[in-house]
């Protein structure tokens, strides 16, 4: 009994470590996937900043400084600049850097390009200039232009040395580059990106729809939509409030939008990522449904090996402890257990009692070593009769059961008959005059359905080994007549 509670107490404490592992992995798995969320949106975002850098800001830079540096000094000096010369230094600048640069001359109301062009700054006509001209709080505008292949410009402001506005120096970049990118962010992160100027307005998108349709609008304000326009944008600052670079999951028709806003300083831009989460949520769930699926297949596997072992481990363990020293054959105590983790799994079972006939003569005849020895020799011979699931139990003196699971009156009485027949034939070496002889009585018993108790069919079985011993010994009788 106290080894059944035992054991009871192992499988308690297997089952609250597999729900351990279960939640621990679980917790484990969730941790995970955020991380892992996390890093595909770390992966995602940061090769925006890498195109930020090469489209927007690496022309601003080169714009600035040549303006600073004082490069155009010369031209702005003069009434009406070298066209030749400074068309040609443009060129050079072209031809190192890869934009296009242009110098607005405020004094000669000409525009001058690295592509050689050279046009008069009409009022009117070259929208730009002049809405840029009265646009004194920032010194440096960035604007989209040119409707066949959508450039951005950087307009530095330039002035002499009494600070006095003397016109722009500045770079143009195409962005299809840029517009590629979009098409590439938008199909694999799903990713959209709008880029709004200090006015509020859009003046780039990977939206079309959001997109100034021509140049001339992204300074004209024809056609340009404003950031407030936009759906999402209410709830966004009521949310994204005292938040200098936020991101904020607003309410879209399709399901949440994570909006995050990056401030590209130097432009006096800010930049709006779009990412739509029901797709991403979706693909979380899903993979969160296969980690969990498969982690309760591994455990519950794991846990199945587990308790074979234990249950292995446990049979050896109470096994050698419940071991008869003489014969090494499993005690009664043992024989129980057997019988009860038997009953579990299998739909019928039949006992064997045998005992020893005149035994107490080979005692008084070659004494109680050889009487050891005897049932030392007879035990062995049981053990190699009985099947390998089959147990023989020493069940006290010269007394012995075998416990035979799965197996009905007749096999028990073939296997019964089958040990009475190796035991008459055995000759027992005592020493090297001696030789003795030995027979056994048998009864049987066999139950279906594991109707009965061991007591009560060890009982019955020995009930008719005593009738074989009755009827002349050395002889197999069932005590369940229907299964003979
Ligand atoms: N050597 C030895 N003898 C034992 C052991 N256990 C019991 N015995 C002896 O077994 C004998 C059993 O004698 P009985 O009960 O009279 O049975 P029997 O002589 O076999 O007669 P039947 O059973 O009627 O055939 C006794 O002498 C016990 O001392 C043991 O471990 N070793």
């Amino acid at each position: 009994m106290a080894a059944n509670q035992n054991q009871k107490n192992l499988f308690l404490a297997l089952g609250v470590a597999v729900f351990l592992v279960l939640v621990i992995s679980g917790y484990a798995t969730i941790n995970d996937l955020a991380g892992k969320q996390s890093q595909q949106h770390q992966q995602s975002i940061s090769p925006v900043f890498a195109l930020i850098e090469n489209e927007l800001t690496e022309p601003l830079h080169i714009a600035k400084t040549l303006g600073e540096i004082g490069v155009y000094d010369q031209y702005f000096r003069s009434e009406e600049p070298d066209k030749d010369a400074l068309v040609t230094q443009l060129k050079g600048y072209q031809d190192a850097f890869g934009f296009q640069f242009y110098l607005a001359h405020d004094k000669s109301r000409k525009q001058f390009n690295s592509d050689g062009r050279v046009f008069d700054l009409i009022e009117g006509q070259i929208i730009w200039y002049f809405a840029l001209k009265d646009e004194t709080d920032s010194e440096i505008q960035a604007v989209l232009g040119q409707r066949e292949d959508v450039h951005l410009y950087i307009d530095v402001r330039q002035y002499d040395d009494d600070g006095k506005f003397i016109g722009f120096a500045g770079v143009g970049k195409s962005l299809s580059d840029f517009l590629e990118s979009f098409e590439r962010f938008r199909g694999e992160y799903g990713h959209e990106f709008v880029f709004v100027n200090n006015r509020d307005e859009i003046v780039l998108s990977s939206i079309s729809e959001l997109s100034p349709a021509q140049a001339e609008t992204a300074t004209s304000g024809i056609g340009i939509k404003q950031l407030p326009e936009l759906y999402w944008y209410d709830e966004f600052t009521e949310k994204s409030k005292d938040t200098v670079e936020p991101s904020v999951i607003v309410e879209a028709e399709e399901g949440d939008l994570l909006v995050s806003r990056l401030n590209l300083e130097n432009l006096n831009w800010s930049l709006y990522i779009l990412t739509p989460l029901n797709s991403r949520q979706q693909e979380v769930n899903q993979s969160f449904a296969i980690y969990v699926a498969l982690g309760m297949v591994l455990i519950l596997f794991a846990y199945k090996i587990l308790y074979r072992i234990v249950d292995a481990y446990i049979d050896k363990v109470s096994s050698n402890m419940n071991q008869d020293p003489l014969t090494g054959l499993s005690n009664r105590k043992y024989g129980r257990m057997f019988f009860n983790r038997m009953r579990k799994r299998n739909r019928q079972i039949a006992v064997v009692v045998t005992d020893l006939d005149h035994f107490k003569r080979i005692n008084d005849t070659y004494g109680h070593m050889a009487g050891d020895q005897v049932l030392k020799t007879i035990s062995d011979c049981f053990s190699s009769v009985v099947k390998k699931q089959d147990l023989v139990v020493r069940w006290g003196g010269e007394e012995f059961a075998f416990i035979l699971p799965d197996t009905d009156g007749e096999e028990a009485k073939e296997l019964a008959e089958a040990a009475r027949l190796a035991i008459e034939r055995l000759e027992i070496h005592i020493n090297e005059s001696v030789n003795v002889k030995a027979t056994a009585s048998f009864g049987i018993y066999a139950s279906r359905q594991y109707a009965d108790t061991l007591d009560v069919m060890i009982e019955r079985a020995d009930r008719a080994m005593y009738r074989a011993k009755a009827e002349g010994k050395n002889r197999v009788l069932s005590g369940c007549e229907q299964t003979l």
